[in-house]
């Protein structure tokens, strides 16, 4: 199994590949590109960890050589949040990098099952759509955004509210992956009763969680740990479906043919060909049937940004 990182010498980047260089199967390859011509030397120094994982490094304008044969691409190649931005704000800067790196992958892997980390989530991955079906090898099963983050400070969050262990807090969010389009299903986390005011505060943490990062970081950037455990856990998941596991479900922001917008956010099944079944969101609570028909103006259009900035 190869797995490709683009971005790899960034924060995320580098916290995403030494979880990957450690916690892939054995006989996998990590390929490393990025810009920073510090990214062999990312790949030579976690090539000292001794680990079944075969590690390379690739710096410089072209990526073709770290995408040659690979499975999975994840991509966090742009630039963070500072204190006082929104996701949107770094459109400008990362619609531009995503579209290159896309169109590099729909040339030279082209069966790949892409990842896109880089923000705005929502925007960027209806770029990497477009740039895949111009270049006729769209396929709606192996284009992923990576909402895993949203999921993971759910689980966290909730158990330290209800004082649970965390290994037993499941809770599938769904929708987008900015502010009020980040929609946890709190209604849905077994064995827990929250009062309508947990549930209002608690989602409200949920989705301002980024900018209590990029805040409590203060100019320093947004998320990298949390984030880079995140993608890990999240293309580990498409490796084990890659390998022809069963039952390997994550929520992520996909083209999987939701009545409510074209990329929608929900629970899937991975397998050999990425998405292998689009599960029901299932039954939700009137503050979250709220929420999600609130946020779908705001949705559609991110999406319809990136649509646009395309063609
Ligand atoms: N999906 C999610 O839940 C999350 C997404 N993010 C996003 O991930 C992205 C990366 O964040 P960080 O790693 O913290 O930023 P960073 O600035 O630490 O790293 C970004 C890396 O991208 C590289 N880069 C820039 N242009 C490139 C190009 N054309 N080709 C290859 N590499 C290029 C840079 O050299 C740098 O090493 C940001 O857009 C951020 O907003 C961050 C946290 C969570
Ligand atoms: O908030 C940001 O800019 C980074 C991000 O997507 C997150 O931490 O969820």
């Amino acid at each position: 199994m190869k797995v490709a990182v683009l971005g790899a010498a960034g924060g995320i980047g580098q916290a995403l590949a030494l979880l990957l260089k450690t916690q892939l199967p054995a006989g996998s390859t990590l390929s490393l590109y990025d810009i920073a011509p510090v990214t062999p030397g990312v790949a030579v120094d976690l090539s000292h960890i001794p680990t079944a994982v075969d590690v390379k490094g690739f710096a410089g304008e072209d990526p073709t050589p770290a995408l040659e044969g690979a499975d999975v691409v994840l991509i966090s190649a742009g630039v963070a949040r500072k204190p006082g931005m929104d996701r949107s704000d770094l459109f400008n800067i990362n619609a531009g990098i995503v579209r290159n790196l896309v169109e590099k992958c729909a040339t030279t892997c082209p069966k790949a099952l892409i990842g896109i980390i880089t923000n705005p989530v929502n925007t960027t991955v209806a770029i990497a759509a477009e740039v895949l079906k111009k270049a006729g090898v769209y396929d709606k099963n192996r284009l992923f955004g990576v909402t895993t983050l949203d999921v993971i400070r759910s689980e966290t969050f909730v158990a330290e509210a209800k004082g649970l262990n965390v290994a037993d807090v499941k809770v599938p969010v769904i929708g987008g992956h900015s502010g009020v389009t980040i929609l946890p299903l709190l209604s849905q986390v077994e064995g827990v009763n929250f009062t309508e005011a947990e549930v209002a505060a608690l989602t409200t943490r949920i989705q301002n969680a980024g900018t209590e990062v990029v805040e409590a970081k203060a100019g320093g950037g947004s998320a990298t740990l949390s984030m880079g455990q995140a993608a890990c856990r999240f293309g580990l998941s498409l490796v084990r479906g890659l390998q022809g596991e069963a039952n390997v479900v994550e929520c992520a922001y996909v083209d999987g043919g939701s009545e409510h917008a074209e990329f929608f956010a929900q629970p899937v099944v991975l397998g050999k060909n990425g998405v292998e079944e689009v599960l029901a969101y299932g039954e939700v609570s009137a503050f979250e049937a709220n929420a999600r028909d609130a946020m779908l103006d705001t949705l559609q259009a991110d999406i319809q940004l990136g649509i646009d900035f395309v063609k």
